[in-house]
């Protein structure tokens, strides 16, 4: 959905909304094994194409995405953003709450390499069963819930600097990261992230059973997702990349 009324508070309950998203996915990643010659160069020899399965299937997805018209959503951005076709819909009039200097900003790069080569690793088990192309498809809901809630950081900073535009342009002036991650930080806030996503973990993950009350469940051990993955993984990767978005839009706040 789009921040219309754009408020500290508005935006934080985008991000909690968008973490039942990202924990589905996962949860659904994770019902196929790692499957890896879907992530490996030699193995798809699709003609004309030099690249993984996943690659593959992400390029034409997106291809097909662009045309109906996805990635005119600010909110919205292409794992390969060059060359995509046109719109072919009629336009949405999103308001225009960011400063231009944002779409200037994509670190899908980023984001894939973290995926492909540190997440999956960690709650993907070993293992190869053939379904190559609906764990890609499965992959792809994974990175694009990953990218949109790693952008949306971009609102976040916005939203900030409305709030306190004293604070942050003397930091943006000297174009002074640290300064800059300082005054947006909030160990508090992340703190309590790290802890509702395990939970969420938890709670989405585990078996549903009509026999046993809930409390007479012994989940340990027992989750789809281990919680402690999910926990490391927002708080290695998915906040740090939030906070990093939001220092490099920041930096360009006043261009
Ligand atoms: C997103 C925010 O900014 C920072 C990043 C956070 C995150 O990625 O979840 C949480 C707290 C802040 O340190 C926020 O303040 O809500």
């Amino acid at each position: 959905e789009l921040v219309c009324d754009l408020t500290l508070d508005s935006v934080r309950k985008s991000l909690i909304r968008q973490e039942d998203t990202i924990v589905f996915c996962i949860i659904e990643r994770a019902k196929y094994p790692l499957n890896s010659p879907a992530y490996n160069q030699s193995y798809a020899s699709i003609p004309g194409f030099s690249g993984s399965l996943l690659e593959y299937i992400v390029r034409q997805t997106e291809k097909l995405q662009a045309t109906a018209g996805r990635y005119e959503n600010p909110e919205e951005h292409a794992f390969f953003p060059d060359n995509l076709p046109s719109s072919l819909v009629p336009p949405w009039n999103y308001p225009q709450v960011l400063h231009p200097a944002a779409n200037s900003i994509n670190i899908n790069k980023m984001i894939w390499d973290m995926y492909c080569n540190q997440l999956l690793p960690l709650f993907a088990n070993e293992g190869d069963d053939g379904n190559y192309a609906s764990t890609a498809t499965s992959d792809i809901d994974c990175l694009q819930a990953l990218s949109r809630r790693i952008h949306y950081g971009k609102f976040v900073a916005e939203v900030k600097f409305r709030d306190a535009p004293h604070d942050y342009e003397p930091a943006i002036r000297a174009q002074d990261k640290d300064a800059l991650m300082k005054l947006l930080t909030f160990e508090n806030v992340e703190e309590m992230v790290r802890r509702r996503v395990a939970k969420k973990a938890m709670v989405f993950g585990q078996e549903v059973n009509l026999n046993l009350s809930n409390d007479d469940v012994d989940c340990q051990g027992k989750y789809k997702v281990d919680p402690s993955v999910v926990s490391r993984l927002y708080v290695d990767w998915v906040m740090p990349l939030t906070k990093l978005v939001q220092v490099e839009y920041l930096l360009r706040r006043l261009d």
